[in-house]
């Protein structure tokens, strides 16, 4: 008898999604499995960043989900109550937002914001809290771990404000990280470090992680497989070095032209 696949950690089915009842996705299908690595490409107004505020339910109230379903661990999260949606968010589903810095809380530290986060979800001290975060750190070229534990937001520059966004996100060990451009503020060497840092959590940890990038060259050496999307529609999805390889539509060739000292092709 053959062994029946498991069911992937993240299944969206048929969405549509509209802002004030105009759709900006459509028949969108796609799934992650545990511990894979997603990357969505397209240009900018694709539907990228709707597309995963629509995982996280974070489509605020302009946006909403009219047709198909959104499978986490099975549930379809679009019939979830709003308190049960919230608990999602965090242990289970981590999002590390473009500007980060905006949803964190300007008058507290960072390390204050950690500790909190982490131990609303489990027993730990405070300590512990911050050694886990000076080794994540550390992976990602943050020197200094207690200086930028004991500051603001505000005392951050963007690339380090980048880097503590996603710092937190792994902190609570999701099954499922969501990340918007997570390296946009930051210089290529920076750059490697955070995508090998997301890598090892995903090795170390068996978390999926699903990646928004108008970057295909980062999609092609981080990710398993790539979603290209193209005005609100998936135009290629498959392994990423069939992608790469192989590209079939002409759109995703045109991105991979775009960023010819990768390719070389
Ligand atoms: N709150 C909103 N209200 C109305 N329209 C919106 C809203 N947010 C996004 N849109 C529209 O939805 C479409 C998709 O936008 P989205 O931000 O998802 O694209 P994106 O691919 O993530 O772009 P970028 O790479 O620039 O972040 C665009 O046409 C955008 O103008």
């Amino acid at each position: 008898m053959s062994s029946v696949p498991p069911i992937p950690l993240l299944e969206i089915k048929n969405v549509e999604i509209c802002y004030s009842g105009t759709p900006v996705i459509s028949e969108l299908s796609l799934s992650v499995r545990k511990g894979e690595i997603l990357s969505i490409v397209g240009e900018s107004g694709s539907g990228k960043s709707t597309l995963i505020n629509a995982v996280m339910g974070l489509l605020g109230s302009d946006g909403h989900v009219s047709k198909g379903k959104i499978f986490f661990k099975g549930k379809n999260l679009l019939s979830l109550s709003p308190e049960a949606r919230r608990r999602t968010r965090g242990p289970e589903m981590g999002m590390v937002f473009q500007n980060h810095a905006s949803s964190l809380c300007p008058i507290r530290t960072i390390g204050a914001q950690y500790y909190e986060a982490v131990r609303a979800h489990r027993k730990i001290n405070r300590n512990e809290v911050e050694d886990m975060a000076a080794a994540i750190f550390e992976g990602m070229n943050l020197k200094d771990a207690s200086r930028i534990l004991a500051s603001y937001p505000f005392e951050l520059s963007g690339g380090m404000s980048q880097r503590v966004g996603i710092a937190m996100a792994m902190l609570l060990e999701p099954d499922l990280l969501l990340t918007d451009e997570p390296t946009s503020a930051l210089d290529v060497i920076v750059k490697a470090m955070v995508s090998n840092e997301l890598k090892t959590l995903r090795n170390e940890k068996e978390t999926s992680i699903v990646m928004v990038t108008h970057d295909i060259g980062l999609a092609a050496i981080f990710s398993d497989n790539i979603a290209v999307l193209n005005k609100g529609r998936l135009v290629e999805y498959g392994a990423t070095s069939s992608i790469i390889n192989d590209p079939q539509d002409d759109y995703t060739r045109e991105l991979i032209r775009a960023v010819p000292r990768i390719f070389k092709r």
